[in-house]
């Protein structure tokens, strides 16, 4: 190896040593490296908080939740979705999935006075009975009907709520949505889309798709620090990194099984079933984006 190969090198495990220490770190720690990833472009560190965000719940109240037409299976513990829910800055609840929140509510037996309506309901409505619609709206709820058969209600819902953010001049800088699998595979396969497409929406805002035991988002192209609560890495909890859309090299530190300008690719190598070395912070630099999912089931 090449002694700049190993200065280099050198200078990324500096930066990994810094993350590991439980700090996230600025773009100033960034060192550029030149391995066959080519980092030459990044800007910046993308910070990543999601689940301390969840667990001190709604420290940040800058978020919008929405509810997609899957089930809705936090049976274990409800108030976490009742505060989620409450505490956001707008509701929005996407065609069927006004109907698995309106049952949700009955099965949990909340008190409906205790829980706030909707903002919007949005979704070409075949799939939400009269009833629960006609009951959101007399109670005060904006019905929007996004008819368009070309894309899915998911991301028409999305613009939605980017419209109604900016014409009620509210703030958001996350959305976590709530959709848990479930047997249509083409759908979890539109929802991944969907991840890729928010770019073409939303600034600077940060979508999570929240599961009863998973959380998934899309990493960009350069490098990310992901905090990591400690009961996750205690419990080994699983982690992973998708390719989907295209392949892309990946540099990690934080993981049981680090990739080292390591190609991950549909076909070869898919990272499933990972987990976390200790450290409180994963990094990940990547040269594409890349789908992270990892369990949060001990998490909520
Ligand atoms: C090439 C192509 N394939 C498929 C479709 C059909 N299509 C894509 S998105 C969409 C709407 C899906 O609505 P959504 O509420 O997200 O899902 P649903 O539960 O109604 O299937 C439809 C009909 C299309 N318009 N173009
Ligand atoms: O099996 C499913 C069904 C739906 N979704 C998501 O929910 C929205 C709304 O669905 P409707 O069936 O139109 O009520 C849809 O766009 C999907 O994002 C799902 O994930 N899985």
């Amino acid at each position: 190896m090449s002694c700049i190969k190993i200065k280099k090198i050198s200078k990324f495990i500096s930066i990994a040593a810094n993350v590991a220490s439980n700090t996230l770190p600025n773009i100033t720690d960034v060192q550029k490296t030149n391995f066959s990833v080519d980092m030459n472009n990044f800007e910046k560190i993308e910070n990543w908080t999601p689940c301390d965000d969840l667990i001190v719940q709604c420290k940040n109240s800058n978020y919008a939740v929405v509810i997609l037409n899957t089930p809705i299976n936090f049976s274990t513990n409800q108030q976490f979705v009742v505060n989620l829910w409450n505490q956001a800055k707008v509701r929005v609840t996407v065609n069927g999935g006004t109907q698995r929140w309106f049952q949700w509510l009955k099965i949990n037996g909340q008190e409906f006075q205790e829980i706030l309506i909707p903002d919007i309901i949005t979704g070409d409505m075949d799939s939400l009975p009269n009833h629960v619609l006609n009951y959101f709206q007399k109670s005060g709820t904006k019905v929007i009907v996004t008819p368009d058969q070309d894309e899915t209600d998911y991301i028409k819902a999305l613009r939605e709520l980017n419209i109604y953010c900016n014409t009620e001049n509210l703030g958001i800088d996350i959305v976590y949505v709530m959709v848990d699998t479930c047997g249509r595979f083409d759908q979890m396969m539109a929802n991944i889309n969907t991840l890729f497409k928010t770019k073409y929406i939303f600034q600077s805002v940060k979508i999570f798709q929240i599961a009863s035991s998973s959380l998934t988002w899309l990493l960009p192209k350069g490098y990310n620090a992901i905090s990591i609560p400690i009961n996750l890495r205690k419990n080994q909890e699983w982690c992973s990194l998708i390719p989907i859309g295209a392949p892309c090299n990946v540099i990690s530190t934080g993981l049981k099984w680090n990739l080292n300008n390591t190609k991950l690719e549909f076909g070869t190598l898919v990272s499933t079933s990972n987990t976390y070395d200790g450290s409180a912070v994963v990094t990940i630099q990547t040269d594409g984006p890349v789908i992270w999912s990892m369990s949060i089931a001990t998490m909520i």
